[in-house]
């Protein structure tokens, strides 16, 4: 079987009717049959469980009555043969597999029978008793939630932190839009067939799928060619699009960020963006805030130019001398701050808007393509006219919907934040939840605008900045994440715009 996988097969995402329609094409396009793909998908969840625990070791293996269930049965004959303790635990354990089921599930469920691996009700796997579980129950077929007695064991299963390896899919993992439905297990790892589905990177995924291995099954290449990815995931470091210094380049090649923010009282986040516009590169770097924050903001970083602004006016010198703006953040939402959005608005200048400037977009839409808009769920709520359970629960779409409706570059944030922009739509599952602190979004904004002042085109600058500020907040929360802070990620983005990539 071939196991080397290509760049986009790395980074193509899938629905689950993608895989549905498609798969069998896949396989017989690789020279396998339906039955013979599931084979070879239970020998690569095998595979896998050889590499977590030891031969001897107690493992407990859950099906369902589908597909799923029946890629459990083969790793079930596999694991027995080779020598583990196997325990096999079924959602129905007395009734045939569905008939849309695969002959080689149908013959390993009947082998398991004849080695003598009688097969018990789900409910009464208690985990505690194995060193694994293998969750075989639902994959791709999922259908409603998981409810009722099913929904207890998932949740006493979750309880107990014994390692669970999923196939496919976590059980109750909506392979599309990475909700959960119902209940749904944890896993340690996920194994998942033929290509990757996009629900299993966003929305609740990320706490629900461990670490996700790809077994493409040889028929990884010829499914991409079936079937066109609406999504794809940010593999590459981006460092080439912004490329190394000039060595004759001066202040002035590298841009001017001005942040627009810092109402009364709200200081903070335009500190935040502007160091970070500071530390991601840009030549130079001015505040307009309101007069009472001057003193505050300017004792922060003595490279940054500060000025009051009490009316709209006084702004205009600063916006014809800017090459990107960041409008947002800490700006509020009196009067003062409406002025001063207008204002801001008014110029063609590549803007990144986020905080109470995304609060004022939403009263009077603009639709521009040189508008960065990096909302939140509950801002992007806003911007739709929804609420924020609306959005979570379809990130994938609502981000779409925010590109259409705005004709803006955008980035819906969150575990797994979604980029729909002029490059195409982007999946970046980097980050961590060391990053749910508040500052983190003001220190992205900064990020971008300062890429956008060195020549990045905004969607690009909006992809790198992005990916960046993930991989800074992964870095910095990797030893201790209860409290980081966006200003731990200023140097790692430091390093981060100068190519350095963490090992
Ligand atoms: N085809 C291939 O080539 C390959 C396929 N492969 C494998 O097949 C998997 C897909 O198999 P699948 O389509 O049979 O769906 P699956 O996930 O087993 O679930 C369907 C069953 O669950 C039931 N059900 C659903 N929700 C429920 C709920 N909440 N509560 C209770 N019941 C619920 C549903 O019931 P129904 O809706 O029919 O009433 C039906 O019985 C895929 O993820 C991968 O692992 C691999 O081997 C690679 C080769
Ligand atoms: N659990 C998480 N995993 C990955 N990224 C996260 C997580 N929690 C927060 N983030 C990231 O941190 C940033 C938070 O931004 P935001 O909510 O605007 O914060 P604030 O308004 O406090 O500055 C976003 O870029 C988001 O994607
Ligand atoms: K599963």
């Amino acid at each position: 079987m071939e196991t080397s996988q290509s760049i986009s097969l790395a980074q193509n995402l899938y629905c689950a009717e993608q895989l549905q329609r498609s798969e069998a094409r896949a396989g017989e396009l690789a020279g396998y049959s339906l039955g013979q793909l599931m084979s070879l998908a239970g020998r690569s969840v095998f595979e896998e469980l050889e590499r977590i625990v030891s031969v001897g070791a107690s493992i407990a293996i859950c099906c369902g009555e589908g597909n799923n269930g029946g890629d459990g049965y083969i790793v079930a004959r596999l694991a027995h043969q080779a020598g583990y303790k196997v325990s096999l635990y079924a959602l129905n354990a007395k009734a045939e597999l569905k008939q849309t089921s695969h002959e080689p599930a149908v013959q390993a469920r009947r082998a398991c029978r004849e080695l003598g691996l009688e097969e018990r009700p789900l409910t009464d796997c208690t985990a505690n008793d194995y060193d694994l579980i293998v969750d075989a129950v639902f994959g791709i077929g999922l259908s409603r939630p998981v409810e009722g007695a099913l929904a207890e064991w998932v949740r006493a299963l979750n309880k107990s932190r014994v390692p669970v390896l999923a196939i496919d899919v976590p059980t109750g993992i909506n392979a599309d839009s990475g909700c959960i439905m119902g209940e749904a297990i944890v896993a340690q790892v996920t194994v998942t067939m033929i290509a990757y589905k996009r629900g299993l990177f966003t929305g609740a995924s990320p706490g629900h799928v461990g670490r996700i291995v790809l077994a493409d099954l040889g028929a990884g290449k010829y499914f991409e060619r079936l079937e066109q990815p609406a999504w794809r995931r940010v593999t590459e470091n981006p460092y080439s699009w912004l490329g190394d210094r000039v060595a004759h380049s001066h202040k002035g090649t590298h841009g001017h960020v001005l942040i627009v923010g810092a109402g009364p009282g709200m200081p903070g986040a335009a500190i935040l963006a502007m160091v970070a516009a500071l530390r991601a590169g840009a030549g130079k770097v001015s505040v307009a805030c309101h007069p009472s924050n001057v003193g505050i903001i300017a004792s922060q970083q003595p490279e940054a130019m500060v000025h009051g602004v009490e009316a709209p006016e006084q702004l205009n010198h600063l916006l014809n001398a800017a090459t990107s703006l960041v409008v947002g953040p800490g700006l509020g939402r009196d009067e003062w701050g409406y002025k001063i959005y207008q204002a801001c608005m008014a110029v063609n200048t590549c803007k990144v808007i986020d905080a109470d400037g995304l609060y004022w977009l939403a009263q009077d839409p603009v639709h521009s393509s040189q508008l960065i808009l990096t909302p939140h769920p509950g801002e992007a709520a806003r911007l739709l006219k929804c609420n924020t359970r609306d959005i979570e629960a379809n990130r994938f779409e609502h981000a779409l919907s925010l590109h259409n409706q705005y004709h803006a570059q955008i980035v819906l944030k969150g575990a797994g934040s979604l980029i729909s922009s002029t490059r195409g739509n982007w999946l970046i599952d980097r980050g961590s939840p060391a990053m749910a602190s508040g500052g983190m979004g003001d220190c992205l904004a900064g990020l971008i605008g300062a890429l956008v002042a060195q020549g990045l085109a905004p969607a690009q600058a909006l992809t790198a900045g992005v990916y960046w500020h993930a991989v800074a907040g992964e870095v910095a929360g990797s030893k201790a994440p209860r409290g980081t802070l966006a200003s731990d990620l200023m140097p790692i983005i430091r390093k981060l715009v100068n190519g350095w990539i963490p090992e």
